[in-house]
């Protein structure tokens, strides 16, 4: 909590100024009662009507200079939990980029958006509420004691009875109830955690029939929480026919005594009315308090599950004195390299080496989940290596500050992923001072340029979010030539090519070659027929390279690569035959 309190530093003047205006306004309306015991003792009694009006435009003054104090200390209390919460996001957000893949994992992409949404939230409410009640409502509460005993201390002690018992009840409500409002919350996060899972993926969930299905499993989740929500609601409901009853019967017990003792000529009638004010005022306070100490236990909840977030440590740290990069633009070494992902109890890559030489191209191939993508996903550093080293033109890829690293990379991942904007501003994301040429030259290598110029807006035309109104294939072209846009020194290609026809594939891979400066290619593919032509194929099997070599090499030593070159092949020739 107190880390996250320097989110809060360049609130400091909004965060005292507004509990201030609150205590004013409490101020204003402790004196309320007062005045209305003069109306009644001085002006009602003596029928003195200037008495009565003077006092009347004393309690409109009142009332309108406490509601300019509450108006300020709302604005004050807005303005500094609106400002850290920006803060917070912002601090967040940041923090989140840093992580690298492995902390990803662990945390999860839809618990990081609900810490970035719903927890802020959450604790900026917490952080309004506690600038304008946590000082208020004791003061008030206090207050009206105190002057409830300057007014009449023997009728005063009715008070001293009925507010433990009050605060009993609230309070204990509140502890009944607050265990219960974690597990809505938990509840809440279900919920929210199945529709979020079912909006992104509502393609999948029609195309395999299981609306009926989902609907079920979300019914089941919203049941659970309603039957929660109903519960907790039953008890805080409550909360107010008893507190009503017990203030009731003080009210009456307080009427009671101030009767005897207005008879007895110690006390006024006006002096009862203020007496009354007090006991309600001191009721309202309570309940506040009791929101009050829910939300901030809410709140609390939150700010150590995003503390949790903050206080995660990235293993990317560049080192403090990065090195420069080696001679040998374009090479990639892999000495015995193993990684076991965390949390994973095999590893998933075992003691891979092979040397790429700068321009040569490298094609992975192997079955699914063989460990073709965690190959490349090395070289970039999204992951470190448990064995062994990686080297990108001859150092190290830990030894490198990770962003020059990444600058002589341009990696084309499985899922085409695009940005909302238009495809210039997309391209520019390889490179952000490339020019129109480069653009062009970028499409036209990447088999895109043909399309692009059919658009209306052509480099103008607009890509809706994650890229819904293109087509998966030029999805594709767009991602390699925002890689190619980057003029890198290593290209990565893993299963980018997957929705391109046979054709388009093979002239993507011949342009990618004749490019000036070619780059080092790292091809990962399922086809046999897309790597045919590479440097050195890489077969994995199981994590474990079961042979390198060229085509030819590979087709007389190594049986895996055989049978998938084989089975691909006779399925091309059968699918010629029908
Ligand atoms: N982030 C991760 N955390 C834990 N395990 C992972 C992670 N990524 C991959 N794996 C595991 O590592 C193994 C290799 O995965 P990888 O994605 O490298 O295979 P692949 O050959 O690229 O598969 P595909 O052709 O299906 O894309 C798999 O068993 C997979 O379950």
């Amino acid at each position: 909590m107190k880390k996250l309190l320097v989110y809060m530093k360049e609130y400091k003047k909004e965060s005292i100024l507004g509990p201030l205006f609150k205590l004013l306004e409490a101020t204003f309306e402790l004196l309320v009662p007062l005045v209305m015991a003069s109306v009644i003792d001085v002006g009602i009694h003596n029928r003195d009507q200037n008495y009565i009006i003077r006092m009347c435009l004393l309690l409109v003054g009142l009332g309108v200079v406490g509601l300019i104090c509450s108006i300020t200390a709302q604005y004050f209390a807005a303005k500094a939990s609106v400002g850290f919460a920006a803060n917070l996001r912002r601090a967040l957000f940041s923090h989140i980029q840093s992580l690298s893949f492995t902390e990803m994992d662990r945390v999860g992409g839809a618990t990081l958006i609900t810490r970035m949404t719903s927890d802020v939230n959450q604790v900026q409410n917490g952080v309004n509420l506690t600038l304008r009640l946590l000082l208020r409502s004791p003061f008030v509460v206090f207050g009206a004691m105190v002057m409830a005993f300057t007014v009449d201390w023997k009728a005063a002690l009715v008070f001293a009875a009925v507010i433990p018992l009050l605060a009993a009840v609230v309070f204990g409500i509140m502890l009944w109830t607050m265990p219960r409002y974690k597990k809505v919350q938990a509840g809440l996060d279900r919920v929210l955690g199945i529709t979020r899972e079912n909006l992104t993926g509502v393609r999948v969930v029609r195309a395999f029939g299981r609306e009926e299905a989902e609907t079920r499993r979300f019914q089941e989740s919203n049941r659970e929480l309603t039957n929660l929500q109903v519960f907790v609601g039953r008890i805080s409901s409550l909360m107010n026919p008893l507190t009503f009853v017990l203030i009731n019967v003080a009210a009456a017990v307080l009427i009671w005594v101030g009767a005897v003792r207005v008879d007895a000529g110690f006390l006024t009638q006006g002096a009862v009315v203020a007496l009354l004010n007090y006991m309600s005022q001191i009721l309202v306070e309570l309940i506040k308090m009791a929101n009050l100490i829910i939300n901030i236990s809410k709140a609390l909840a939150c700010t150590n599950r995003i503390s949790n977030v903050l206080e995660t440590e990235s293993t990317l740290a560049s080192p403090v004195s990065p090195k420069a990069s080696g001679e040998e633009r374009g090479t990639v070494v892999f000495e015995n390299v193993s990684l076991t992902y965390a949390g994973a109890g095999a590893p998933s890559l075992t003691n891979l080496s092979f040397r790429a030489g700068p321009g040569e191209t490298i094609g992975i191939i192997g079955g699914t989940g063989s460990g073709k993508s965690t190959v490349v996903n090395l070289i970039p550093r999204f992951y470190d290596v448990t064995e062994g080293r990686v080297l990108v033109d001859g150092v190290d890829v830990r030894e490198y500050d990770v962003n020059v690293l990444r600058g002589k990379i341009g990696a084309v991942m499985q899922k085409a992923v695009l940005f909302t904007g238009t495809i210039r501003e997309n391209l520019l994301w390889g490179r952000e001072d490339a020019g129109e040429e480069e653009l062009w030259q970028a499409l036209e290598t990447a088999q895109a340029r043909e399309f692009v110029e059919q658009k209306p807006g052509k480099l103008e035309e607009a890509v809706s979010q994650g890229g819904k109104n293109l087509s998966g294939g030029q999805k594709q072209r767009l991602t390699i030539a925002r890689a190619l846009v980057r003029r890198p020194e290593i290209l990565i290609l893993d299963d980018s090519a997957s929705a391109l026809d046979f054709a388009t594939d093979a002239k993507l891979r011949k342009a990618i070659r004749e490019m000036p400066g070619a780059p080092t290619v790292f091809l990962v593919s399922q086809r046999a027929s897309s790597l045919q032509y590479a440097d050195q194929i890489i077969v994995l099997d199981d994590g474990e390279a079961v042979g390198i070599g060229t085509h030819s090499e590979l087709l007389e030593s190594c049986e895996v690569y055989r049978e998938i070159y084989e089975s691909q092949f006779q399925k091309a020739g059968k699918e010629a035959a029908v």
